[in-house]
C-alpha cells in the first residue's frame, strides 16, 4: 500500500458547502438569475472576427523545441501544441461523451455529486466560495478511474465512457511528461535538485458552458490562475470561450489553431519552481448565447508530498536569490483552498 497521500484527500481539509457545489439546472433555465448575473464584464463580448493574439504555436517535431518551449513559458506562460501525436478521433470521442454526460436530467447529475468534502464527480468549479455571483459552468472532476460514478448513471452502459476516459487520461499523462522533460531540459535543475526524481498526479476536468441567455453578464469562469505544473486543455475551434489576461493587451482570446491543437498553460507550482520565471497565466472563461462550449482540461503536476523548492542555482540563474520560500504540495493546496490568489504573498520572500 501506498503511504503518500493523494491530491483528493489534500482538499479534505477545506470542506465547500453543498450550496456552493451544485450548479442550477441549466436545462430548465430562461432568464440568468440574481444569483448568476454579474456587474457588465470589462470586455465586449466574444467577436468571431477578433484577431487571433500571437500565442506560440510550437511543433511538438521541431528540432529546437527545448529552446521553443522554454522562451513561449518565459513569455507567455502560455502556448498551443500540434504534432502531439493524440488523434482527432480520441478528441471528439471525449467531447462527445462529456456531452453525454452534462445533457442528462438534473436529478440524475446530482447522483454523482462531488461531496462537500471530496475532488471528483459532479459541481461547480472550486473557486465558487471566493465571488458574490455563481458562474455559468458545470463540471465533472475524475481522478484515476470515474467507474463508480459513471455506474450510478448508466448502470447498464457505463464501459464506454469509462474506456474513452481512461484512455484519454493516458494519453495526456505521456503527453505531460513529455512536455515536462523539455521544460526541465531548459530550466537545467542540478543534479541533486529534489524534481529530478517525482511521482506525478494528474487529474481530468470536464468543462460545460451551456448557452446563456445574457452572456454579457455571466461568466464561464470567473479569473483564476491553475494551482498545479501544467494545464493540457482541448476545445474545438468553433467555440471560444477562454481568455487570458495579458499584460498591455488587457483579455485576450484564445482560440486554438486546429481541431486537435491543445493549449498548455503554466500553473502556479511551476511558476514557484521556476522562481517566477514563467508566469502562472490568469484566464477566465466567457460564454456564448447559442453555443454550448465543453472543454477538457488535464492538470498534471508532482504529488502532495512532494516539495517545492524554487530553482536557483541552474546555468543562468546563478547568483539569483529565491523569490519563494520552499513550499509542500499539500500546504499549498491547502492555503490557495483558503486563500485564493493571495497565496503568493504569503511564500513569497
Ligand atoms: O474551459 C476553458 O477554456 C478553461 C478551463 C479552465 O480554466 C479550468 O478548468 O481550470
Ligand atoms: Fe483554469
Amino acid at each position: 500500500m501506498a503511504t503518500s497521500s493523494t491530491l483528493e484527500e489534500s482538499f479534505k481539509e477545506n470542506p465547500l458547502s453543498l450550496q456552493h457545489i451544485l450548479p442550477i439546472d441549466f436545462h430548465s433555465i430562461q432568464e440568468v438569475p440574481n444569483s448568476h448575473l454579474w456587474p457588465t464584464i470589462n470586455n465586449s463580448p466574444i467577436s468571431h472576427d477578433e484577431k487571433n493574439p500571437t500565442v506560440p504555436i510550437l511543433d511538438l517535431l521541431a528540432p529546437n523545441i527545448v529552446e521553443l518551449i522554454g522562451h513561449a513559458c518565459k513569455t507567455w506562460g502560455i502556448f498551443q501544441v500540434v504534432n502531439h501525436g493524440i488523434s482527432l478521433q480520441l478528441f471528439d470521442e471525449v467531447e462527445s461523451q462529456a456531452r453525454r454526460l452534462f445533457a442528462l436530467p438534473a436529478e440524475e447529475k446530482v447522483k454523482v455529486v462531488r461531496s462537500t468534502t471530496g475532488a471528483t464527480g459532479y459541481g461547480t468549479a472550486r473557486i465558487t466560495p471566493f465571488f458574490s455571483k455563481f458562474m455559468w459552468h458545470e463540471g465533472f472532476t475524475i481522478m484515476d478511474s470515474p467507474l463508480d460514478h459513471a455506474k450510478e448513471l448508466w448502470p447498464h452502459d457505463y464501459k464506454k465512457f469509462c474506456d474513452v476516459m481512461g484512455d484519454y487520461q493516458k494519453k495526456m499523462k505521456a503527453l505531460s511528461f513529455q512536455l515536462w522533460m523539455l521544460i526541465l531540459n531548459y530550466l537545467q535543475p542540478s543534479q541533486e535538485h529534489s524534481i529530478k526524481s517525482f511521482e506525478s498526479t494528474g487529474a481530468l476536468q470536464l468543462n460545460s458552458y451551456p448557452c446563456c441567455p445574457n452572456p454579457n453578464h455571466a461568466l464561464g469562469l470567473a479569473p483564476h490562475t491553475d494551482s498545479l505544473f501544467l494545464t493540457i486543455l482541448h476545445q474545438t475551434n468553433n467555440t471560444k470561450g477562454l481568455q487570458i489576461l495579458k499584460k498591455d493587451q488587457g483579455w485576450t482570446s484564445i482560440t486554438p489553431v486546429s481541431n486537435d491543437a491543445l493549449i498548455v498553460n503554466v500553473g502556479d507550482l511551476l511558476h514557484i519552481l521556476s522562481n517566477g520565471e514563467f508566469p502562472s497565466v490568469y484566464h477566465r472563461v466567457l460564454v456564448d448565447q447559442t453555443k454550448h462550449r465543453v472543454s477538457i482540461a488535464y492538470f498534471f503536476g508532482p504529488q502532495v508530498d512532494s516539495v517545492i523548492v524554487p530553482l536557483v542555482s541552474s546555468k543562468d540563474n546563478v547568483g539569483v536569490v529565491p523569490k519563494y520560500r520552499n513550499v509542500k504540495v499539500k500546504e499549498y493546496i491547502d492555503l490557495k483552498a483558503k486563500h485564493l490568489e493571495k497565496v503568493f504573498s504569503m511564500i513569497r520572500f
